[in-house]
């Protein structure tokens, strides 16, 4: 049998298996493609918040990457929690040098507010790791944090994208999640514009929707997809995901990432 493509995740680890390389590795696999991971930060986390992190020896980053790329290989990586600016500038030196596209998700703070990224590190995410996203994924809070520009409305979402690109990833989405109305998030590489919208779900259960959507992304790049190919089908993937998310402890519960897999259809 032909080996499935291979993605590698970049991420923290999440104890409770709602977000970060948990749900990154669920994704994969309901997406069927191989998962692999490469561990920046431990976190102790439930559904009522994160209640600790620690991050990794840079060298146990450095040797988790190299031990995965120079064997295996990998066909997409996508990025999570870094941590520090210190992981940031080595992810980026470590991608900067890997033939694959690479999803960066701007992880900065946690459905519950907690800090997941020094803010020491914004400097380096922009200057280092932007530059050579494929894709980037940031949500409204992170376009803030980022660039300075406030999303109020859909008609922010433009000028929220431009700010992001100017910074030099080929593509940006504006996860506009955290709007009202419709749940929907704009993608460009600041000519062509695909507006992906999809049912806004009135369910507290979305712990993990941005680590979900864009591992869907790299696994969909992985088999050979353009990118708006991909974030569109991860968006379907991702919205299908947060329709069957259910209650876990007494918080915020997780996401489905095995909605797909139990019916008739394959996954997307
Ligand atoms: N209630 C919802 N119903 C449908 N889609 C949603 C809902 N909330 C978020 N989404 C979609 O989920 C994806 C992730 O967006 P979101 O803004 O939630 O990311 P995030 O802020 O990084 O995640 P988190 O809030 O968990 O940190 C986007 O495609 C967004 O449109
Ligand atoms: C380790 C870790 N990484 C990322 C997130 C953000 O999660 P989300 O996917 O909800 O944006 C998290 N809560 N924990």
């Amino acid at each position: 049998m032909n080996a499935p493509p291979r993605v590698l995740t970049v991420a923290g680890s999440d104890s409770g298996g709602g977000a970060g390389i948990q749900a990154d590795l669920k994704t994969m696999l309901a997406l069927g493609v191989h998962g692999m991971s490469v561990i920046t930060a431990v976190t102790a986390q439930n559904s009522l918040g994160v209640q600790g992190a620690w991050e990794l020896p840079v060298e146990a980053v450095r040797a988790q990457y190299r031990s995965v790329v120079d064997d295996i290989g990998v066909q997409a990586v996508k990025t999570g929690m870094l941590a520090s600016a210190e992981l940031v500038e080595t992810v980026a030196e470590l991608l900067g040098g890997t033939d694959a596209p690479a999803v960066v998700d701007p992880v900065g703070v946690s459905k519950h507010g907690d800090s997941l990224l020094a803010a020491s590190a914004l400097d380096s995410v922009r200057t280092k790791l932007l530059p050579i996203a494929t894709v980037v994924t940031p949500n409204l809070d992170e376009v803030t944090q980022l660039t300075g520009v406030r999303v109020e409305s859909e008609s922010d979402l433009r000028r929220a994208a431009a700010a992001v690109l100017a910074y030099g990833p080929q593509w940006v989405v504006i996860k506009g999640g955290h709007l009202s109305g419709e749940a929907v998030d704009l993608l460009t590489d600041g000519s062509a514009e695909h507006w992906l919208r999809a049912p806004r779900y009135d369910n507290r259960h979305t712990h993990g929707t941005g680590c979900t959507l864009a591992s869907a992304i790299a696994s969909q790049l992985a088999k050979g997809q353009s990118v708006p190919e991909a974030v569109a089908a991860a968006k379907e993937y991702v919205t299908g995901a947060i329709a069957a998310g259910f209650a876990l402890g007494g918080g915020i519960g997780p996401v489905d990432h095995g909605w797909a897999l139990n019916r008739d259809t394959p996954p997307v």
